[in-house]
């Protein structure tokens, strides 16, 4: 891994994601970065072959800033559950099926998060629910110089879904010391506690420095 910085070339926002693409601008916004997404520049998703957000971070990274000739900064990110052994982790997406109907990202993230809950009540009624966010960015240059910034945030997984904002699995999410779930918080505030501004802050730290 290098300490190397972006200098105000365009930055690829490698991710097919809306929600994350909705967040990784906010969290970049006060940068004055020029971005453009994978979507507007047509390019495909690369299958996440890894077996670590690492590994997933860095795959889509690269093959952005190839495919682009530009920066590329990819997520990779996940819901971690402490009684399933951290499932579903680096497969969290994989556990929504794709769907024809229109959704976030064309998943069923009800059906996810209801097999989530399923197993856990397996376990009975005194199961322990605490679960993280992991949040995994990696910078790629075309050049092959690649750096990664890696955030978490704990949290309990709750039942039934709550709240309409936010993406992907997080009507379940109530981080530590709220009680609301991060589909029921402000944009704003999810920024100033989520895993992926844990990762940013590492981020801006490096790439950004005062
Ligand atoms: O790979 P890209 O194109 O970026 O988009 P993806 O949706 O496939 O993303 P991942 O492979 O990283 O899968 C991570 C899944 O974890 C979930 N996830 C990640 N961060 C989340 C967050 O902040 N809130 C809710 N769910 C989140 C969400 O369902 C994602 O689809
Ligand atoms: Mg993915």
């Amino acid at each position: 891994m290098s300490n190397r910085r972006l200098n105000g070339e365009r930055l690829v926002i490698a991710t097919h994601n809306a929600g994350k693409l909705r967040e990784i601008g906010a969290l970049l916004a006060p940068f004055g970065i020029e971005c453009v997404s994978a979507g507007e520049l047509g390019l495909l998703e690369p299958e996440e072959t890894g077996t670590t957000f690492v590994e997933n971070a860095l795959l889509k990274a690269r093959a952005a800033a190839q495919a682009a000739q530009l920066p590329a900064l990819a997520d990779d990110s996940g819901i971690s559950v402490t009684a399933l052994g951290g499932r579903p982790g680096v497969y969290t997406a994989d556990w929504a099926e794709r769907q024809w109907f229109e959704g976030e990202s064309g998943r069923d993230w009800f059906m996810a998060m209801g097999k989530v809950e399923g197993l856990l009540c397996e376990q009975g009624p005194g199961v322990d629910r605490s679960c993280w966010f992991s949040c995994v960015l990696a910078i790629a240059w075309p050049d092959g110089e690649e750096v990664v910034y890696e955030g978490r945030s704990n949290g309990a997984f709750t039942w039934p879904p709550r709240g309409k904002l936010g993406f992907g699995y997080d009507p379940c999410f109530v981080p530590d010391g709220l009680d609301q779930t991060f589909a029921e918080i402000a944009p704003e505030k999810k920024h100033e506690i989520s895993h992926r501004a844990d990762a940013f802050a590492k981020l801006v730290a490096e790439q950004f420095p005062g």
